[in-house]
């Protein structure tokens, strides 16, 4: 049997980047970070250079934070992307006047990793859902950081079973510390719409083409391994396990 779909988002490339890794069919977009205090700030006409490259069926996602919607409309349309991830303190509203403007939007909803009150992020989970095209679960970037993602943590994954159940049929992600060796964890408890990987493949502060080959051949270890059985040497299907994705796939 064929392992169910999980989607890849590599995030935080730069202009010039090696982007053969797009050719693989679980890599389904890739994403820029238009967020000056970011380390991986890109300007919008420099990644027209990257966008221009990828493959048909590779989307790119713009990552913003607490950007003005023209602001926002203005760099979707110059760098050539298809999706504006909102990583800041957006509210629907803003979701909902961008989405007018003809743009795919999603919106990044912050995780505890302790402290954690389930019931708030439900009830985000449940706002956005309303006015998006698909959810982000990131974790919560430490105290005092400049920005508010790709900070390489990750947080308490068990709590996906019950969001997952709140968010069904709607698209979701997962990000925040995801890594070659850790995600067949985070797989074997859910299978979200998608993953979204950013320090965890990277090397020296530039993406690396082995460490996401090394992801990639994860995740398709995970899944094999989450729908499929092998008992006295058969292979005995087993139902998917509830908390899957939307069906936007
Ligand atoms: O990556 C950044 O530098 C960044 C800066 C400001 C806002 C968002 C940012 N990244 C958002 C992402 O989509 C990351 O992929 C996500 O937070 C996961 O990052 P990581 O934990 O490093 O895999």
């Amino acid at each position: 049997m064929s392992a169910p779909e999980v989607q890849v988002k590599i995030c935080g490339l730069q202009p010039d980047d090696d982007l053969s890794f797009t050719e693989h069919p679980r890599v389904s977009y890739v994403g820029f970070v238009f967020v000056e205090a970011s380390k991986r700030f890109v300007h919008p006409s420099s990644a027209i250079r990257a966008t221009a490259r990828l493959a048909a069926d590779t989307k790119a996602v713009g990552v913003f934070a607490n950007a003005t919607i023209d602001e926002m409309a203005s760099t979707v349309a110059l760098a050539g992307l298809d999706v504006a991830q909102l990583h800041g303190e957006e509210s629907p509203e803003v979701c909902r006047a961008l989405r007018q403007r003809g743009v795919k939007v999603w919106k990044a909803i912050q995780v505890p990793s302790e402290g954690l009150s389930l019931d708030a992020v439900r009830q985000d989970v449940h706002r956005y859902a309303a006015c998006t095209d698909a959810i982000l679960l990131d974790a919560k970037p430490p105290i005092g950081a400049s920005v508010t993602g790709g900070h390489g943590q990750s947080f308490d994954w068990a709590v996906l079973e019950q969001i997952a159940h709140d968010i069904a049929g709607h698209p979701w992600f997962v990000a925040g510390g995801i890594r070659p060796d850790n995600v067949d964890s985070l797989l074997s408890l859910c299978q979200p719409t998608g993953i979204d990987v950013s320090s965890g493949v990277e090397r020296g502060g530039r993406k690396n083409s082995a460490l996401i080959e090394s992801l990639l051949t994860s995740v398709q270890h995970a899944l094999t391994a989450s729908s499929e059985t092998i008992t006295c040497g058969e292979v005995d299907r087993v139902f998917p396990i509830s908390c899957t994705g939307g069906e936007d796939r």
